[in-house]
């Protein structure tokens, strides 16, 4: 991490804190959310006590755009949660409250926009962890958990935030953009001279075991939050297995805005960008990749809202797809497939989808179809077997979704990545990071409800669309499936084409001079504009195919044999383009890109595997698509 500018402001109320020590901790929490944080302590705190700052994701900007910012812009400062210690709700899990789940929602949000968490020791409102739990003992008579505090000689809440106010200016942010739903906090922060730029509201994580809690909160202390009426199985914390007709309802995922999304993931290309060598020689998404694609929420897109996800639509899906192209066009790869497969995964029957997205966790899933594997029905199930290649993203994952034939109809079995052998056979010129491995299996048992009619969930009238409102659900699946091959070749084309500008732009070049040549020849000039050209038909025919996009749901015949021709034929052309504004980029750059240190030697060699993926083979997507057009029927099953 780069130095911190510890300012601590002199105030008349507020002593000055200094930092003890600040080290780098790892976080990993029991639902598999990965995070990095710089924990730091400190001397002087004015009530004695250890309390943690914990600086998450981007902190460093965030402060400087607060800093920065004006009146006018509170979204600016750092996101900061003073977390009050709850060792029976953050440790154990306990119902009682809902300290466990907001501390998850906690550093997740604080991962995302960059910020502090504060670990406050006021165990129990202040009064310390024995007389909680005597309080609870109270309330389990009947009194709510200020009049127990009371009733013990506490005072109903006695924390004091006044070291948490030193330790923000310790740090420096005398701006911050606070998360809670208690009104005091802000009003304390206040007082002590730290300004309050913006409340955000935490979720609220009801339970049948705390609504009692969470009301007496709203009721005694103005916390601003409503307590629904009713709670659905899940955030109950009963195991998920909702009944028909109910909606789950998973633990509190706030939906950004699809522009907000955007933002946060085109945030990541520089990094990407500078693990892309890392990316490749692994074979894999680097850990810290996974955990800041996590982080930014991009395995929720296409998962609807009831399980979790975002419910988001294809464009903006395709948007992700591409921009993470820009940085690295194997974790675009990887990351548009395990999205894509969580929305598969919603199209299973309520049963499965009960499973897989548990308490609002995004299921990850390698799914492979080539070559198709065997099955064989027995008692309960299936035993399959078949040894599949091109599953890319298996080593993030925890479920194989694997394509078997039976009695002439192919299954789609959901198999967990733990009961599969993963053989190590991605050994490739490009797209290397994508692990694309293959997986084995001989005999493995399936039981029933994780075998489904492939033709049933790929048609519009797939299980999971009469659950969820969201119109995705409800296209056919290959249409979807064929969006993120031509999205990692915009992206792609588009980063070519950026660092060609580079080289010939006079002053953006390392070597001046050299650059100042480059520019001056013609042929370079109209290279140049001939990739920016194809660069530009890319976008267009990709931005007209998205565009396109209905549901066509009912549609035969010839219409929907046009209509998907049609979609094909831009998405395929598209991706044409793109490949040849990255040749033509790669013509005009000489020799030295060739180094293996070289961005546009990586993306010309990834840009090569990826058309040679089925869905974005040319020839056979013409020769379809003419058919379509002219009227003349398509023959290929899967076009
Ligand atoms: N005394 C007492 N403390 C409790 C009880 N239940 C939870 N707590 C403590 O309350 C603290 C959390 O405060 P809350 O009132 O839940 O929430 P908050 O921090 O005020 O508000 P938010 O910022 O919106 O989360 C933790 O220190 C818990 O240990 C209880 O029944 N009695
Ligand atoms: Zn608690």
């Amino acid at each position: 991490m780069t130095a911190i500018a510890y300012s601590a402001r002199p105030s008349a109320t507020v002593p000055t804190a200094t930092v003890r020590t600040q080290v780098t901790v790892p976080l990993r929490f029991s639902d598999g959310f990965k995070t990095t944080a710089e924990v730091v302590t400190f001397h002087g705190l004015a009530d004695s006590k250890e309390h943690l700052l914990l600086a998450l994701g981007p902190w460093e900007q965030a402060l400087l755009a607060g800093q920065q910012a004006g009146a006018d812009q509170p979204t600016q400062g750092p996101l900061v949660r003073l977390h009050s210690e709850c060792l029976t709700g953050d440790v154990f899990g306990s119902e009682r409250c809902d300290c466990g789940p907001q501390l998850r929602e906690a550093v997740e949000q604080i991962s995302v926009a960059g910020g502090f968490l504060l670990y406050l020791r006021q165990e129990g409102r202040g009064i310390g962890l024995y007389p909680k739990l005597d309080a609870y003992a109270l309330q389990d008579t009947g009194m709510d958990t200020y009049d127990a505090n009371l009733a013990l000689g506490h005072g109903a809440d006695e924390r004091d935030y006044t070291a948490a106010a030193q330790m923000l200016n310790t740090m420096g942010a005398h701006s911050v953009r606070l998360l809670t739903n208690n009104p005091d906090k802000s009003a304390q922060l206040t007082d002590l001279g730290i300004t309050v730029a913006e409340l955000v509201p935490t979720g609220v994580h009801l339970t049948e075991a705390n609504r009692y809690y969470l009301t007496a909160k709203r009721d005694k202390t103005a916390h601003t939050l409503t307590v629904p009426a009713a709670v659905a199985p899940e955030a109950a914390g009963a195991a998920a297995h909702p009944s028909a007709g109910q909606t789950p309802v998973p633990k509190a995922v706030v939906i950004p805005k699809d522009t907000d999304l955007l933002a946060r993931v085109a945030a990541l290309i520089p990094n990407l960008r500078e693990r892309a060598a890392d990316t490749e020689q692994r074979r894999q998404l680097p850990a810290e990749t996974m955990a800041e694609l996590h982080a930014a929420g991009v395995f929720r897109i296409l998962a609807p809202r009831s399980v979790g996800g975002y419910g988001m639509g294809a464009g903006t899906y395709a948007g992700v797809v591409r921009l993470l192209a820009r940085g690295c066009a194997s974790t675009a790869w990887t990351a548009g497939h395990l999205i894509e497969h969580a929305w598969m995964l919603a199209r299973w029957p309520e049963e499965v989808q009960a499973e897989v997205f548990a308490n609002g966790t995004m299921p990850l899933a390698a799914a492979t179809s080539a070559p198709v594997g065997a099955a064989r029905q027995v008692p309960g199930g299936y035993l399959i077997s078949g040894h599949w290649g091109f599953a890319s993203g298996s080593m993030h994952s925890e479920w194989a979704l694997l394509a078997v034939e039976y009695d002439g109809a192919r299954l789609q079995c959901l198999v967990p990545v733990a009961e599969v052998e993963i053989q190590d056979a991605w050994h490739t010129d490009g797209l290397r990071g994508t692990g694309s491995h293959d997986v084995v299996v001989q005999d493995l048992f399936v039981p029933s409800h994780h075998a489904a009619d492939w033709a049933l969930l790929s048609s519009p009238q797939n299980p999971g669309s009469f659950l969820h409102p969201e119109p995705l659900l409800h296209a056919p699946m290959s249409t979807l499936l064929n969006v993120v091959g031509p999205s990692v070749a915009l992206g792609s084309a588009e980063a070519a084409l950026e660092l060609f500008e580079q080289r010939l732009r006079p002053d953006a070049s390392s070597s001046a001079a050299t650059a100042g040549r480059r520019a001056d020849s013609p042929l370079l000039q109209a290279r140049y504009s001939q990739a920016f050209g194809k660069v530009a038909s890319a976008r267009l025919l990709w931005q007209e195919a998205l565009a396109e996009w209905t549901t066509p749901a009912g549609q035969s015949g010839a219409d929907a044999d046009s209509q998907r021709a049609h979609f094909r034929l831009l998405l395929g052309l598209s991706a044409d383009a793109a490949h040849e504004a990255v040749r033509l980029v790669l013509a005009g750059s000489g020799a030295s890109v060739h180094r293996l240190s070289h961005p546009l030697q990586r993306i010309q060699r990834d840009v090569v595997v990826l058309v040679s993926h089925p869905t974005l083979a040319l020839d056979p997507i013409l020769e379809q698509a003419g058919r379509g057009l002219l009227g003349l029927g398509i023959t290929a099953r899967s076009f």
